[in-house]
């Protein structure tokens, strides 16, 4: 047979979802004897779809939101155009954003009803270009998120002219001064009662906005956060809407001056700006007066008298943007899978004959681990779109907690994803046209922004304190987080036995018990719990620190803790979703699992065999146990990623094809 007739026949049946029997002829390892699950069908790989959609099975809308703008995307101006320059990025982004809008799928006044189709909009737009999500995210999430959050009915009439894109929308906090920090902001909103409008003020350069997405070039409006001075008094923080530019002419309003942010490391199709404020003048409406209001006598209304609760509410009223993040960064993640798995079914090197890539343990090793990763994220942000879509003034804390950990956790992972996934696919991994180093440079950003990873562990580990000591304290009921745990006695018995669990994975069958392995996490995050008090109370009572200073010696311990959290409620929510799921299904979630379980417990492992949980004849076998289920993974990797349902002409990389007959062509790149 001729070679690239052979070459094609090899590739087709690798593409095709519907026939993987031919794909489990080809290459099979022999560690994987004893652990052979069957063949993945077609039906097995729509019910995996299913397990990521997550449940409730999203409504009929959800599934017409996506539907509708795959179709759009098929557009060719929704083509990769890796040659652009700066500003054509910039048009290109903003044309294409116009072409989303002009389907009128979204309208802001539902983001906060219909919160899955909002987070499904900007999934699917991920899968064409980041900065397209990106602006669109700072479009229809931050801007009109805060005018639907932050304001009241009498803001309703931005709403039409926000969703058609007559306005555009900036949402300008962070300051050149002061990102992670928002309390530092000094931007100023002086309230003058004799002609009831709102005076904004940048005081100082330091106090310029910086970074604003929308900004650089196109923003019409903003919503500034600056601090409310009323009758000399300072109320904090509080968000006005204040138009930037006339959008007929493009040019700055008389008092705004705005300047761009400059060519970045990706992202370029966002025009992120400064804008610095002289005395501006805006009409009293455009307060947007959720949580702090200014009444008819002049004087300053609030419903939350305490500044620091105020400001941590109307923040909080956001935290949507962070599942949204989440979500994102979980398709970018998907994007990179899919395209590094089918170039490394067709890629060969070394042997006789030749190798495919994907049977080398090593590719295995680097890729499986992330793949399972992704459905355990995946289950667990679906699990916090729920929470978030019901939360209530009383669990709102946990959602908070719960949307901040899994934003750091999934954004960190997407960076972990496609940096291997770049790497696994040798030097086309640095080709434009294989769209993962574009993604790599592009999605970075999320580490940062929507709230930087490092700080909002420390917001998580800090929840985590105060769950701990109200439990103890009994000032409050066992809820949340700790809920599952206390369920299965788990604390209590930790308290009365710290040697309860060291001396369960004694079997090497129980390093493929998922339930077994969760104890693992459950033990890890309670030690390191009662680490970080003993050592918080330890420095402010016996070495008289300041509580500020403690804190920050125990930095280390503090993002520790925030990862094991995080990781123990991942396995739990995977673990309750392989009890619901299809009996078909339930193997190949399991090992997902375990191995997501084994990997991170094997990343730590410093830590385990320092605490004793594990002997280091353990940790041998944790890597054995890796070893094999990877092996066992080699022939479901391909309907794995075919679970994640990218449709064909958005994967549209050359090497997730048949990359020879592509170059072959020399137009091609
Ligand atoms: C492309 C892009 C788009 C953006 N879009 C917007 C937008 O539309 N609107 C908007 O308002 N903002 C926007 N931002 C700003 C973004 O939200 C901030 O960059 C982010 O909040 C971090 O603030 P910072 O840059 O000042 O970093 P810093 O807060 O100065 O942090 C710098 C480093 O110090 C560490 N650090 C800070 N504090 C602590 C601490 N207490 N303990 C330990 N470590 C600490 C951080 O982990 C980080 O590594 C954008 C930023 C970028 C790059």
């Amino acid at each position: 047979m001729d070679s690239a007739l052979e070459r094609l026949q090899t590739l087709s049946c690798h593409l095709e979802s519907n026939d993987t029997a031919s794909l489990i002829q080809s290459v099979r390892t022999a560690a994987t004897a004893d652990w052979r699950l069957p063949v993945l069908d077609a039906d097995k790989v729509d019910k995996l779809k299913e397990v990521l959609l997550g449940h409730p099975k999203p409504e009929e809308q959800v599934r017409e939101t996506k539907q509708k703008l795959y179709e759009l995307m098929k557009d060719p101006i929704f083509r990769p155009h890796p040659y652009a320059n700066v500003p054509e990025q910039r048009d290109l982004t903003l044309k294409r954003l116009k072409m989303v809008a002009s389907l009128g799928i979204l309208k802001m006044g539902e983001v906060a009803e219909q919160f899955k189709r909002f987070v499904a909009f900007q999934e699917s737009l991920v899968l064409s270009d980041m900065s397209l999500a990106v602006k669109s995210s700072v479009q229809w999430g931050l801007f009109a998120g805060s005018i639907v959050f932050l304001g009241t009915d009498k803001h309703k009439k931005y709403y039409q002219d926000t969703d058609c894109l007559n306005i555009l929308g900036c949402f300008a906090l962070t300051e050149l001064g002061h990102g992670s920090n928002v309390k530092g902001v000094e931007t100023l909103a002086e309230y003058d009662h004799s002609t009831r409008e709102f005076v904004i003020h940048t005081p100082n350069d330091s106090a310029q906005k910086m970074w604003i997405g929308n900004a650089g070039q196109h923003g019409t409006y903003a919503t500034v956060f600056a601090n409310l001075v009323v009758k000399g008094e300072n109320h904090g923080l509080h968000p006005f809407l204040v138009q930037i530019r006339d959008p007929k002419t493009g040019q700055t309003l008389a008092g705004v001056t705005c300047a761009d942010c400059g060519p970045k490391m990706g992202l370029n199709g966002v025009d992120n700006g400064r804008i610095w404020f002289n005395r501006v003048r805006i009409p009293y409406d455009n307060l947007l007066n959720r949580f702090g209001d200014v009444n008819k006598k002049g004087e300053y209304t609030t419903m939350i008298k305490n500044p620091n609760v105020r400001q941590n509410s109307m923040l909080e009223a956001l935290i949507g943007g962070r599942v949204t993040v989440s979500s994102m960064a979980l398709n970018a993640s998907k994007l990179g899978l899919t395209i590094a798995v089918r170039y490394a079914l067709q890629r060969r090197q070394f042997g006789n004959p030749e190798e495919l890539l994907i049977d080398y343990l090593s590719h295995q090793r680097r890729l499986f681990p992330l793949i399972a990763a992704t459905y355990a994220y995946q289950i667990s942000v679906h699990y916090v779109i729920s929470r978030f879509s019901n939360r209530t003034e009383k669990d709102a804390r946990d959602v908070f907690l719960l949307a901040c950990g899994f934003k750091a956790a999934s954004t960190w992972h997407r960076s972990d994803t496609l940096q291997i996934c770049r790497e696994a696919c040798g030097g086309f991994g640095f080709a434009a046209s294989s769209r993962i180093g574009i993604y790599k440079s592009d999605a970075d950003v999320d580490l940062t922004y929507e709230g930087d990873n490092t700080v909002l562990m420390q917001a998580v580990a800090k929840a985590l304190l105060v769950e701990f000591k109200s439990y103890f304290t009994g000032t409050k009921a066992i809820t949340g987080m700790l809920s599952y745990t206390y369920s299965k006695g788990h604390i209590g018995i930790f308290l009365r036995n710290k040697n309860f669990f060291v001396k369960r994975l004694h079997t090497e069958s129980h390093l493929l018990d998922a339930e077994m392995l969760l104890d693992a996490f459950i033990y890890r995050e309670f030690k390191l719990l009662r680490q970080l008090v003993k050592s918080l109370r330890t420095k402010v009572k016996n070495e008289k620190m300041s509580g500020a200073k403690a804190w920050n010696s125990c930095l280390d311990l503090v993002h520790k803790l925030a990862i094991s959290y995080v990781e123990r409620v991942t396995i739990e929510k995977f673990l309750e979703e392989i009890q619901k799921s299809d009996e078909g299904i339930k193997p190949i979630l399991s090992l997902l699992c375990i191995l997501f379980a084994l990997t991170k417990i094997e990343g730590d492992m410093g830590w385990f065999l320092s605490n004793k949980y594990f002997a280091p004849v353990k940790a041998q076998a944790i890597e054995n146990a890796i070893n094999k289920v990877c092996g066992a993974l080699r022939e479901h990797a391909l309907p794995l990623v075919n679970a994640f349902d990218i449709p064909e002409h958005l994967i549209s990389a050359p090497i997730a094809g048949d990359y020879v007959a592509h170059f072959s062509d020399p137009k091609n790149y």
